[in-house]
Order: C-alpha cells, then sequence, then structure tokens
C-alpha cells in the first residue's frame, strides 16, 4: 500500500516512556501512523501493547515523551477528537442489565456520524439479537458488539486491544477484512494487537514487532519478507555494513535491513513469515 509521508499523522509516538513502580513498560519508542495504515502491534504478553495503547488514549499518563493525536495531544483529548476515535479494550465493557439494541442506542447517542446501515449489516453478520440482554451474550458476542460499537461512526483513529481473540474463524476473517476496508475507503488509521499472526499478516499494511517494552520492527509487512532474514555468517566473514542484528542463536543471527546484495557472505539465508520471525525473535 502506497502511503503519503505528506499526510498529516493520525498518531505519532515520539520517545515514549512508561514506567509502573519505576519498572520500563515502554522504553524510548517512536512510531508513527497515517491514514490508510493499518498497523499489527505484535509482542509476547507483557512486551507493553496494551500499555501503548492506553498511553495513547490519554488513559495512562505517560513517563517521557510526547503523544499526538489527531492533532492534539494525548494529555488533553477533546470531546470532539473523541468522536473520532474508536477503541475497544482487551476486556470490554459495560452495558449490562441493557439489552444489546438499548445499549446501541444509548451509544449511538454520542456519535453524530453513527452509520445505521453499517451498524444493521454487522449485527447481522455477527448474528446479533438486539433484544438479547448484553450480560448473556457469549464473551464473542460481547466482543461483537464491542467492534461494532467502536466502528459504526468510521473513526480516523481504531484502537482495538485483541479484538479478534474470541472471535470464531468466519466472524474472524470478515471482520478483519472490514477492518481493512474502514482504514481504505475512510483515510482511517487502525493500531491493532493481535496473537494471530497470520490475520496479521492478511490485514496489516504494517507490523509493529515489541519486546520488553522497545519496538524492534516497524516496517511495511511487504518489505519485511525481503529485509528480514535468518542467516549463518561465512567464516572469516564479517557483517555486512548496515545490517541490524536482532537475535543471535549460535551462528544464526537474525537480521533486518537484509539485501540480495549481501548474500555472498552467507552460507544460508533463510526468508521468515511473521510466526517464524516471531519464535527466531525470542529464541
Ligand atoms: N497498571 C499497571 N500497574 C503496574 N504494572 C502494569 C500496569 N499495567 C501494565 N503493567 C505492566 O506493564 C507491562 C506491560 O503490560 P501490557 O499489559 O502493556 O502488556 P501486553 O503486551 O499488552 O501483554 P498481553 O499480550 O498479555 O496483553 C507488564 O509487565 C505489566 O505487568
Amino acid at each position: 500500500m502506497q502511503m503519503q509521508e505528506s499526510n498529516q499523522a493520525i498518531l505519532a509516538f515520539h520517545g515514549l516512556t512508561k514506567a509502573f513502580d519505576g519498572q520500563l513498560a515502554i522504553d524510548d519508542l517512536s512510531m508513527t501512523l497515517y491514514p490508510g495504515m493499518v498497523v499489527g502491534l505484535l509482542g509476547q504478553n507483557g512486551a507493553g501493547k496494551s500499555t501503548l495503547m492506553r498511553c495513547a488514549l490519554g488513559i495512562l499518563d505517560v513517563t517521557e515523551g510526547q503523544i499526538e493525536i489527531l492533532g492534539g495531544t494525548s494529555d488533553n483529548i477533546s470531546s470532539a477528537q473523541k468522536e473520532l476515535i474508536g477503541y475497544v479494550p482487551q476486556q470490554p465493557f459495560g452495558y449490562e442489565g441493557f439489552t444489546v439494541e438499548r445499549a446501541l442506542a444509548l451509544h449511538r447517542s454520542f456519535y453524530p456520524n453513527w452509520d445505521g446501515s453499517l451498524e444493521q449489516e454487522w449485527l447481522s453478520r455477527f448474528q446479533l439479537d438486539g433484544a438479547q440482554q448484553v450480560q448473556r451474550l457469549s464473551v464473542g458476542q460481547r466482543q461483537s458488539l464491542a467492534l461494532i460499537m467502536a466502528m459504526a461512526y468510521r473513526p480516523k483513529l481504531l484502537i482495538l486491544d485483541e479484538p479478534v481473540a474470541s472471535l470464531d474463524p468466519i466472524a474472524r476473517r470478515e471482520f478483519m477484512s472490514d477492518l481493512f476496508d474502514l482504514a481504505l475507503d475512510a483515510g482511517s488509521a487502525v493500531l491493532f494487537s493481535s496473537h494471530i499472526t497470520s490475520d496479521l499478516e492478511r490485514v496489516a499494511s504494517h507490523v509493529a514487532l515489541m519486546r520488553k517494552g522497545k519496538l524492534v520492527l516497524f516496517k511495511e509487512i511487504d518489505a519485511l519478507r525481503e529485509s528480514v532474514q535468518l542467516v549463518s555468517l561465512k567464516p572469516g566473514e564479517s557483517l555486512p555494513e548496515g545490517l541490524v542484528v536482532l537475535n543471535r542463536q549460535q551462528d544464526k543471527l537474525l537480521v533486518d535491513h537484509y539485501e540480495a546484495a549481501m548474500a555472498p557472505s552467507f552460507t544460508s539465508v533463510t526468508p521468515m513469515n511473521l510466526e517464524q520471525l516471531f519464535m527466531e525473535l525470542h529464541r
């Protein structure tokens, strides 16, 4: 996907650091999301993904650094800006005691740009019954409802913390393609975390890989297949200039910024899919 750098950033982290009781959860992280970007955030449990999202939304104060969000800053998000942001936390939710229909009616009233036909389309897609009590919904149905609530007003910025973990494969696949359409049609940016690397490969334009609070990799998913490789150096050869070592395991190196011209320096060069890359990074 072609990104226009001249577009105004929708979300930008500048040297973000977040500590809890002196323990770093985010460590000097910088990353910018432009319109049309669907960024898949990948990292082990505790890597800092939810913390990053909660800092972006001003739910958590930052320890150091700045976050720009929709032309403002995360410590002072206006109600007009909030109408342009959709967020689904890892554990939605509220609306206990409401039916699905009443919960949606209340939620809808906060968003002037609510798209009723999109809401109806998704309700039937997820087979949600408007008369059902919210507290009686299954975990996956609640997640579906949370997604409708976060997306039916076509937000400019959509932040989803493991949005599909409880969805069945059919719902997941359909939702994922909607996500992509939303970003492209509405010129929105999406930041979503997921442990399902195949989903991420299918819909993300970019992957952001976090390890222990640091952003280890942030690049277009297509570029990843070229530039990240598992290599073994020929005896006596030194590492080509420009190559960045992400991890080292005996004679195997996981490298970024690989180029075909560097091949003579290695006895083996193995491309990685996202899951393999993730495994190699954490060996
Ligand atoms: N409110 C908090 N108080 C103290 N420590 C916290 C708090 N929230 C998160 N942490 C710590 O920050 C680190 C990052 O947690 P975070 O929830 O961001 O990870 P994550 O990548 O989202 O993990 P998962 O994939 O399990 O959801 C962890 O060590 C966690 O214990």
